[in-house]
């Protein structure tokens, strides 16, 4: 089903994205051909033009593959997308497609499904209150910055990481989103991930290799770890090791973007609290 799924996906993502790649290339000069005095060489591989990002931010994106922006989502949205969540786990409302997961630890007990068993929920696109994420001007904004203009929301998920019951299965392992995503050109996909409280190493917070994008995408397996793994949360296994982790500490609505070939993953919880993005 996971595949069938993918494989829609996949079909709407061609269409979309055929004319811009078209465009990308139309746009290098072609090779053997004597440049103008004024011809400067591709600057920008990540980024696009517009007048958005500061050149600062640009060049931050290109080096590290993401880019924090403070205090862009409102807490009155991130109340609003909260409470929806809270009525999914209820039962209240269970939009069509959505897919609900549990803690592989906590997975075979009895509880109701609550706010304390739903590790996450993903595919929310037919739940209109959450998917009014996606459509946040001041998310889009930024969005295209990566894409251009012609956007579309591939994937989407609340994460609720849960205090870990001691078996380090609230840790997410090392690994590229790309290994998930059906769909290409890499350098045309971004994630926008939002702090939906503030968020430390203490409760888990996202961990990045800065400049990994810059890399091919690694072979990824589920971790050798002794606690159990959650399904599908597949990780690296040779990233460089003395690649410094860089540990984003955020606040309640900021949001970090990030390339799909960024080694990223989050620490265990240790907090009582579910952490939310
Ligand atoms: C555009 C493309 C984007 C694709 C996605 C892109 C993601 C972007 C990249 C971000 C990185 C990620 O987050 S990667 C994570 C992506 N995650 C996923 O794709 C989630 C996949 N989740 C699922 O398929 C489902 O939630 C299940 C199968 C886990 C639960 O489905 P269910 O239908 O409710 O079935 P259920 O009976 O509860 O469980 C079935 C069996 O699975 C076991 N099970 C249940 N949960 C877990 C668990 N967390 N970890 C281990 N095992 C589990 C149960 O014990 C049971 O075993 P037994 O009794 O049979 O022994
Ligand atoms: N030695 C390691 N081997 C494999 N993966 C690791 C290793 N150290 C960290 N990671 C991965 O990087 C993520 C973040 O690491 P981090 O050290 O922040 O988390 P943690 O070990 O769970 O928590 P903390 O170190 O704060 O107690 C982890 O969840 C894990 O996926
Ligand atoms: O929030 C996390 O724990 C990890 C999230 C992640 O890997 C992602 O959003 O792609
Ligand atoms: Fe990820
Ligand atoms: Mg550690």
């Amino acid at each position: 089903m996971d595949q069938l799924r993918a494989g829609v996906r996949l079909r709407i993502v061609l269409g979309h994205l055929g004319h811009p790649l078209a465009a990308a290339i139309v746009a290098h000069p072609t090779s053997g051909t004597s440049s103008p005095a004024s011809f400067q060489p591709q600057q920008f591989q990540y980024t696009l033009d517009n007048n958005v990002l500061s050149l600062e931010q640009r060049k931050f994106y290109e080096e590290n593959g993401y880019l924090v922006i403070k205090n862009l989502v409102s807490h009155a949205d991130i109340q609003r997308f909260r409470s929806e969540f809270e009525r999914i786990c209820r039962k209240e409302v269970r939009p069509p497609g959505l897919m609900v997961m549990k803690d592989v630890a906590i997975v075979k007990s009895e509880q109701n499904l609550s706010e304390k068993s739903v590790t996450k929920i993903q595919d929310f696109q037919e739940d209109e209150e959450l998917f009014r994420y996606c459509t946040l001007p001041e998310i889009l904004k930024y969005v295209e910055c990566f894409t251009g203009p012609n956007i579309m929301a591939m994937h989407t998920m609340l994460i609720n990481k849960p205090p870990d019951v001691g078996k380090k299965t609230s840790r997410h392992p090392l690994h590229q989103d790309l290994h998930y995503f059906p769909f290409r050109p890499s350098n045309l996909i971004v994630c926008a991930w939002t702090a939906m409280e503030h968020i430390d190493r203490n409760n888990g917070c996202l961990v990045v290799l800065p400049g990994t994008h810059k890399g091919p995408l690694k072979p990824h397996d589920y971790p050798q770890w002794e606690g159990g793994v959650n399904i599908m949360y597949h990780g690296i296994q040779d990233y460089e090791k003395n690649n410094a982790r860089v540990h984003l500490v955020m606040e309640k609505g900021d949001t970090v973007f990030f390339h799909p070939l960024l080694i990223h993953g989050s620490g265990r919880n240790r907090t009582q609290g579910f952490r939310k993005v």
